[in-house]
């Protein structure tokens, strides 16, 4: 079983992140992790901070030559604007006159969506700073950092994974777009948007530029996708084992996620029983899948097909036209506090949802297959496949997602 932490907070010295439990033989490097903390800082209509910020990585253990040893790994993310906020983040009590700058101000003008207020209720804080610091979303580079460990491993077993953004507010991707693969993602993290949609990503760029100059924020969906699983993985033997439910789990931990859907999700509600579901054909030795619409899990267990899982993130909180809140400290009426944020921040979102789901579709690989080396993982993935009774063998795709010419 993988278990992970993360500690750390947004202006603080570093993140830190812990992952225990994955098999040695692993290839991980500093270069591969970085990659993918670049690509979460990427996406037009993010702050100023992701301009400067190096998201600098090293690793404290459990990596030895590229290649994990089994044992737990543990990585640091540098905050690079750490020298600035020495005094205001200090780990040790200093003097209230070294607290006198912009930085350093108390925030009693809690942001309306963000967790200032329950924070200050819940940890009795008369300020919104520490609850800030740990809520914010620069936590997400240390859950990015080991998902890229996570997505190594999975590589190593033939699967790949993909995100992209859906849509941004009111702007949509067209419904039955084609849906990129794995060999689409340098593509991908070239779009200012993820967005596999040329046409649809320039009207997202409009749509956040407007966003933007009347002093707004936005949301949107985006949508993973894993190539290359097993059938199995997850079980319907308990609600905990249910591998949609992790994964639901999984991306609703991400900040700012209000709602998650499985392959076609609440479209499916819509439909009658006769159109929901993906027909099983007799297929040139196989069992196919007509479609797709489940997005790969049926039974809370992984059907060996596309998985597809999709995420909605509100619109950011820290709104420049400042929201109505109440001045903890005086009473009275007043505008939520905002020095900068984000004004869009989905195809973040979706690097992120990318690293949850990565994580738990390792930990369902482990689960099911155990192995303290990757080679013994791979092993027992290749026996278990091997047993399957020819009568139950699945095709891997459905004959939906099939290229028109076969
Ligand atoms: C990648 C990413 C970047 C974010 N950037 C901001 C931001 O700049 N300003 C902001 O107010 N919220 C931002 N958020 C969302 C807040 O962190 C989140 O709304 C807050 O922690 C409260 O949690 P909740 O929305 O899940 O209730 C971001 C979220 C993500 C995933
Ligand atoms: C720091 C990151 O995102 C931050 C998430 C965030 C929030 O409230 O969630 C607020 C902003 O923080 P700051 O005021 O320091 O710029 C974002 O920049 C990051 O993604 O690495």
């Amino acid at each position: 079983m993988l278990r992970w932490l993360t500690a750390g907070e947004s202006h603080g010295p570093e993140l830190v992140a812990v992952l225990e439990g994955l098999p040695a033989g692993v290839p991980i490097t500093r270069a591969g992790i970085q990659a993918d903390l670049e690509r979460r800082k990427l996406g037009y209509g993010r702050g100023a901070r992701m301009k400067f910020e190096q998201d600098q990585l090293d690793f404290s253990g459990g990596v030895r030559h590229g290649l994990s040893m089994g044992s737990p790994i543990a990585l640091r993310i540098g905050n690079t604007e750490w020298p600035k906020w020495v005094d205001v983040m200090s780990a040790e009590p200093v003097d209230p006159s070294r607290l006198a700058g912009a930085r350093g101000a108390a925030l009693t003008r809690p942001r309306p969506g963000h967790a200032d207020l329950v924070g200050m209720q819940k940890y009795d804080f008369d300020e919104a700073r520490p609850v800030l610091e740990r809520a914010s979303a620069r936590e997400t580079a240390a859950r990015v950092a080991l998902g890229a460990v996570a997505r190594a491993f999975l590589g190593e077993l033939g699967v790949t994974l993909v995100s992209h953004t859906l849509s941004i507010g009111p702007v949509r991707v067209p419904d039955q777009s084609p849906l990129p693969t794995p060999a689409d993602v340098a593509a991908l993290d070239a779009d200012p948007l993820r967005c596999f949609d040329p046409v649809t990503s320039a009207l997202m760029v409009a749509e956040v530029d407007d966003a933007h100059d009347t002093g707004d924020t936005l949301g949107g969906v985006v949508e993973v996708l894993a190539y290359g699983l097993p059938p199995g993985l997850g079980s319907y033997a308990q609600w905990d084992r249910k591998l949609d439910a992790q994964l639901a789990a999984a991306l609703m931990g991400i900040q700012a996620i209000k709602g998650v859907e499985v392959g076609d999700g609440f479209a499916t509600t819509k439909r009658r029983g006769s159109h929901a579901h993906d027909e099983l054909v007799a297929d040139e030795g196989l069992i196919a899948r007509l479609s797709d619409k489940a997005g790969g899990i049926e039974g809370g267990m992984s059907t060996g097909t596309l998985l597809r899982v999709r995420a909605g993130m509100k619109p950011i909180a820290t709104v420049p036209h400042a929201l109505r809140t109440v001045d903890v400290a005086t009473g009275e009426a007043a505008a939520a506090h905002h020095q900068r944020s984000d004004v869009c921040a989905v195809p973040a979102a979706g690097v992120v949802a990318e690293a949850m789901v990565a994580l738990v579709l390792a930990n369902a690989m482990l689960e099911k297959f155990g192995g303290d080396s990757v080679g013994e993982t791979r092993r027992n993935l290749d026996a278990y496949l091997a047993a399957i009774p020819a009568s139950l063998r699945t095709a891997s795709e459905s004959v939906a997602d099939r290229p028109a010419s076969e």
